[in-house]
Formats: structure tokens, sequence, C-alpha cells
């Protein structure tokens, strides 16, 4: 059905991944009160599978990140809505998202959520594009290396479709 897609992570390399990550971070936050924070909406598919790997108890929040490219906003402006973060004070928190690119919203996410004294913030991704990284923010976790490709699938989006692809994939150009 997509047949144009190239495959780049197949669903069962990303299965075994998840299912790694979640062990690693069931022994790294065993005893902490943890809130797992997951990015908008990127972030969706490997939040639901991660937070079920992970062994031990924690809270689950959700905000949304997006950059904007309006006629009314700046391009490539960064939009956090921390409407729907939880309480965080005091708390581990982990911020999930489903790739770290440039990492501009890891660092500005991670800067908004100091305002709100949680104990300590570590950041998980699925990919991250090492080439791509901007500024010192690194991610705490991640899954899978990735060369500079735009990729789709596994709940990330080419103008806003594809998120569904239960394998991360490469579209052919110009599509
Ligand atoms: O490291 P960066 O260069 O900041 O890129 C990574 C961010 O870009 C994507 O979000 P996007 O703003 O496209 O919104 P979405 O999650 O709703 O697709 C992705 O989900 C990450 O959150
Ligand atoms: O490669 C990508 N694909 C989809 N969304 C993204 N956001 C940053 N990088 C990417």
């Amino acid at each position: 059905m997509h047949d144009d897609i190239r495959c780049l992570i197949s669903e069962s390399e990303i299965h075994a991944a998840v299912e790694r990550l979640g062990r690693q971070i069931s022994d790294d936050f065993g005893d902490s009160e943890l809130t797992v924070l997951g990015i908008l909406t990127g972030s969706i598919v490997l939040v639901t599978d991660l937070m079920r790997r992970i062994e031990v108890r924690h809270q689950l929040g959700l905000i949304q990140a997006s950059s904007y490219r309006g006629e009314t906003t700046q391009p490539d402006e960064l939009i956090i809505n921390l409407e729907t973060l939880p309480e965080i004070r005091g708390r581990d928190v982990l911020i999930v998202d489903d790739i770290f690119d440039t990492g501009r919203t890891m660092t500005k996410v991670q800067r908004e959520l100091e305002r709100f004294q949680p104990r300590r913030i570590r950041s998980a991704v699925l990919l991250w594009k090492k080439s791509r990284t901007e500024g010192p923010v690194r991610p705490d976790y991640h899954c899978f290396d990735i060369p500079d490709e735009f990729v789709v699938g596994y709940g990330l989006d080419y103008n806003g479709e594809y998120r569904h692809l239960p394998y991360i994939g490469v579209l052919p150009p110009q599509s």
C-alpha cells in the first residue's frame, strides 16, 4: 500500500528497542516519583508503547509543542502549550518525544519545565538525527541514530499524514 516509502527501521526493530528502553528506565527510576511526559503530537505512539514497558509506578502527562509556519506567526516559531501539564514539583520528569532533530523543541520544553521545580528532568526519544543537532542539549536516552533524511511513521508526520505507519520510513523525493 505504501510501496513508495523506503523502510528505514522495521516494526520489529522498534518494538525490541522500546522494550529495552522500558527496562532501562525501570532500572534507572525504580525508587522515584516519576512523571512520563509525552510531547504531542509526534510522541503519541511511542509514549503509549513505552509506558506499558515501564515496570515502575509512574504518572502520565501530555503537553503540546509545535512549529508553526502561519502568516501571522514568525516562520518556525515554536509554540509550547503547558495548559495540560500535571503537577511536577519535586518529581522526576521523563520527557518523551519521537525525534530529536535540531534539539530546539527539547531545549525549549526543558527550559519551560524548570520553572515548575521538578526534582530532575531527563529525556527519551526514539530517533536522534545527530548531524543536525544544535546547541548543548542532548537526549539522555535514544533508540536509534538516523541520517539526515526526512522520516515518517510511528507518530512522525509529513503534512499531518503517515503517523499511523508501524515502521519508520523515508518518503521518496517530492511526495
Ligand atoms: O529537534 P527539533 O528540530 O525541534 O524537531 C523535533 C520536533 O519536531 C517534531 O514536532 P513538530 O513541531 O513537527 O510537531 P508534531 O509533533 O505535532 O508533528 C517532532 O515531533 C519533535 O517534537
Ligand atoms: O524527519 C522528520 N520527520 C517528521 N517530523 C520531523 N520533525 C523533525 N524532524 C522530522
